[in-house]
């Protein structure tokens, strides 16, 4: 039986790298592209195409920051496919990025100056704003609408006994120090992308306390460093030409430099080859390249409190009572 796989934010990036990973992998793939822009969604078909000539690629409309867009995106899922074996929550967005220019040159020379490239801690703000929902933008597409796409999906996810499989690219920029559990939706805050990556490593944990029973096995990856549209937005296009020498340079030395869409997708690709019951809710697992280009994967623990994981998987639940309730006041009103 082909697997069904649907991944967001496939049309470009680390996505699209994945896509054509997983085509190569299993030529009978039922593949869904789940892209906000149509436009980009056929070019990225198109392109997939001409490697993969005979491969089974659909298109799915999907707005992750858009409540509405994900419940009509899910009913039209439930349509098209009885399953979904695997659900790569991909999509993700970084507005408006700051860098601390000066923290930067500070921790160039400091002891901490491996770290700081591999994770970025310190070195990077956002500016967030409300979107059409009321909800915080950031939090919206790479946690919520997700996790309510989770929500929608459960009767494809698992049904009569298989297994299923959820990926979320997470980052090396989640923080535990960026997150708080009275403000899951960072409204108080500057870095509204770490504190969103670390609620998707906690929520990955909860869905599988309570999933794993079901069949329904969650896992979080980081693809490093991955020079794609989301990391050119970070600097002026004339500044990464400049450093991309010296960036090439860094990658002898450190191996989260993956630097290319197909390096960076590895740890998605090693996931999608793996069974079920070898994996470790606990674990964030990160797509590394050797100085001398070799990919693999490694698996880190995550530093993440279960109870506080508990908690914020109870406020996602109470928040999508409220989406649902207005979404479905403003159906009656019109
Ligand atoms: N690049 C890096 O170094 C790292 C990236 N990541 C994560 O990897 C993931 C992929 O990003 P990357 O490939 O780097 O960057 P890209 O910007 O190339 O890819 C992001 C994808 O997400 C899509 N997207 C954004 N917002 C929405 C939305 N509201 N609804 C549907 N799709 C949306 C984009 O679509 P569109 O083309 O329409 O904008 C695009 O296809 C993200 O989650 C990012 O946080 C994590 C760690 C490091
Ligand atoms: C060569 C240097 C003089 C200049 C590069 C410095 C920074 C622009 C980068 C150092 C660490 C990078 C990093 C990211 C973005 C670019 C850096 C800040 C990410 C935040 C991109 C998105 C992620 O999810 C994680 C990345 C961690 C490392």
């Amino acid at each position: 039986m082909e697997k069904v796989v649907l991944v967001t934010g496939a049309n470009s990036g680390i996505g699209l790298a994945l896509c054509e990973r997983l085509l190569t992998e299993d030529s009978q793939l039922l593949l869904c592209l789940a892209c906000r822009n149509m436009k980009r969604a056929e070019d990225a078909r198109s392109a997939l195409l001409t490697s993969h000539i005979n491969a089974h690629i659909d298109l799915l409309h999907l707005d992750v920051g858009s409540v509405q867009s994900v419940l009509a995106a899910a009913q039209e899922l439930k349509a098209r496919y009885n399953r979904i074996d695997f659900l790569y929550l991909n999509a993700g967005i970084m507005p408006n990025p700051q860098v601390d220019v000066k923290a930067l040159f500070k921790g160039l020379f400091s002891r901490n100056v491996i770290n700081m490239f591999a994770t970025a801690e310190g070195l990077l703000t956002q500016q967030d704003r409300l979107n059409s929902d009321g909800l915080q933008e950031v939090f919206a597409t790479n946690l919520f609408g997700h996790f309510l796409l989770i929500r929608e999906l459960e009767p494809l996810l698992c049904p009569g006994g298989q297994t299923s499989r959820i990926v979320w690219t997470s980052s090396s920029n989640a923080r535990r120090s960026a997150f708080s559990i009275e403000d899951i939706q960072h409204r108080n805050g500057m870095e509204p992308y770490s504190s969103s990556k670390y609620a998707s490593d906690m929520l990955s944990l909860a869905l599988n306390r309570h999933k794993n029973s079901q069949g329904l096995f969650s896992s979080v990856i980081c693809p490093g460093l991955v020079m794609t549209n989301l990391t050119y937005g970070i600097l002026p296009s004339f500044f990464w030409t400049l450093i991309m020498p010296i960036m090439w340079l860094i990658r002898i030395f450190t191996n989260t430099f993956t630097l290319t869409p197909y390096n960076g997708a590895e740890a998605l690709h090693w996931l999608f080859v793996q069974n079920s019951e070898s994996l470790d809710p606990r674990a964030k697992y990160h797509s590394l390249t050797s100085g001398l280009g070799k990919n693999y994967t490694q698996p880190q623990q995550m530093d993440i409190d279960e109870q506080m994981s508990e908690i914020l998987y109870s406020k996602l639940l109470e928040l999508e009572k409220v989406v649902r309730k207005k979404q479905s006041e403003g159906n009656v009103d019109k």
